[in-house]
């Protein structure tokens, strides 16, 4: 198995191209389902939960194609890619092909909304709570599917003449749901609206695309989506759009470090509450044409205290990287984990760096120390994964950090970026 192995100590000096989103580009893949034209993705990283959803999809019928990188003016190095859904061969998601991912489930949605049925196995994905499926079963269940849990699968369908239009208030907010709903109704029976609907980027990336597709959509980007059902929709082609949650991991591991880097392609405005929090640590945050600058020469980190909420609130998907970062802070903070009840994984392996941690129901009291000693550590899920890699730059000495095929999931050449900016950061093969 792969490992990480690195040194810290050096400052982070140069420029990092982030990469297309992972949680877009799902998606986005997934919405190919809905059409019988091709649909094209520019910018589609190149990543473990792609190749995965690649497969679950083929074996639907898509037709997939790769038409190399873009490297233009932006230097994107994203892939083209076409996903034709010809014909669709395959209403059923196997538990083989879907148990390792949580977003493969959401095939769901086009499945029923296309071929008024879906059989698809419950999902995967990152161990960081129970994560259940109630609400995509409650927002079909509006829309008139028949649901029955058979052996592990959740077998759907639709009633006669396809899914209705309907209104749907999602007592909580959920991502994966509100892509499912919003989906499954480009192609029901008159309007469905949406309320209490999740507002992350990511959502917005694919409903541009559904409309790119002929599908009528408004509301875009609030908690509310309004949705006209039309017969069919067609090909288009699409940009997913840079990857959030990797530009605020980068941001971190300059802020861990020190130095002076570009996160080119960065978007501030999808993740402006990290970026708040980063500045009050006391990193310098500039917004440039090209990206983000996050500088950080000489001075000590504050400690802040921040608690995960849905956008625009401060993402579950940085909490590890930013305990990380308190975990060499002058002072206590504390950090709140509202939206997964086991996201604190991470936090035995921090420990082995010398990190004081102590955990207390939702809220972790992170006590920060000057210094951090490198450490033989273990990955746990994807973001957990990169928080060792971000305590690993700037503790002193070697750390290696295991299990790394969950990083491939969700990071483009991470140790390669990071070694451009100067890291001493290498994959040991075996
Ligand atoms: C591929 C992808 O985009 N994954 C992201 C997505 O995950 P995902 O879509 O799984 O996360 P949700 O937004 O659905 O989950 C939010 C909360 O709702 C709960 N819930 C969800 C569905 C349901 O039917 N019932 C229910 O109770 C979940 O357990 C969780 O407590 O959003 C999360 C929250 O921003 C991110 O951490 C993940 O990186
Ligand atoms: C939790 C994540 O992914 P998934 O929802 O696929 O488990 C993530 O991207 O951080």
């Amino acid at each position: 198995m792969d490992r990480i192995r690195l040194v810290g100590g050096n400052s982070l000096n140069g420029e990092i191209p982030i990469s297309g989103a992972k949680n877009a580009a799902l998606p986005l893949m997934i919405a190919s389902l809905l059409t019988d034209e091709p649909l094209v993705l520019e910018n589609v990283p190149r990543l473990a939960d792609v190749k995965q959803l690649e497969r679950i999809l083929e074996n639907h019928g898509v037709d997939i194609a790769v038409h190399g990188r873009r490297r233009g003016a932006d230097q994107m190095d994203g892939q083209r890619m076409t996903f034709h859904a010809g014909e669709i061969v395959d209403t059923t998601a196997p538990y083989e092909l879907v148990s390792t991912m949580r977003a493969s489930f959401w095939v769901i949605g086009p499945l029923l909304a296309r071929m008024g049925e879906a059989r698809v196995s419950l999902p995967g994905g990152c161990a960081i709570g129970t994560r259940p499926v109630d609400l995509f079963l409650f927002a079909l269940e509006q829309m008139g599917a028949e649901i029955e849990i058979d052996g592990g699968y959740v077998v759907a369908r639709a009633p006669a003449g396809g899914l209705r239009g309907a209104r749907i208030t999602f007592p909580k907010v959920t991502v994966g749901a509100t892509h499912t709903a919003l989906m499954a109704a480009t192609l029901a029976r008159g309007t469905t609206i949406i309320e209490n609907a999740a507002r992350e980027p990511e959502i917005g990336n694919v409903a541009r695309c559904l409309v790119a597709m002929g599908a009528k959509i408004s509301g875009i980007d609030t908690s509310t989506l309004t949705i006209e059902g039309v017969d069919r929709l067609h090909g288009a082609t699409h940009e997913v759009l840079p990857d959030r949650i990797e530009t605020g991991t980068y941001a971190m591991a300059a802020a861990m470090a020190g130095g002076d880097v570009l996160l080119r392609n960065a978007r501030p405005e999808h993740l402006q509450a990290a970026l708040d929090a980063l500045s009050q640590a006391g990193v310098h945050i500039g917004v440039e044409e090209r990206g983000i600058r996050i500088a950080r020469n000489g001075n000590g980190l504050l400690p802040v205290d921040v608690e995960t909420q849905p956008f625009p609130g401060f993402p579950t998907d940085l909490q590890a990287q930013f305990m990380a970062l308190m975990t060499m802070a002058d002072g206590t903070s504390r950090i709140r984990e509202t939206i997964f009840e086991n996201r604190y994984m991470h936090v035995a392996e921090l420990a082995r760096f010398g990190a004081d941690i102590k955990v207390e129901g939702q809220v972790a009291t992170v006590t920060g120390k000057p210094t951090l000693k490198g450490a033989q550590v273990m990955a746990t899920d994807l973001r957990a994964s990169v928080s060792l890699v971000i305590a690993g730059l700037a503790a002193r000495g070697e750390t290696i950090v295991n299990r790394i095929y969950h990083l491939d999931r969700g990071f483009e050449r991470l140790e390669d970026k990071l070694s451009r900016c100067g890291a001493e950061i290498e994959r040991v093969a075996g």
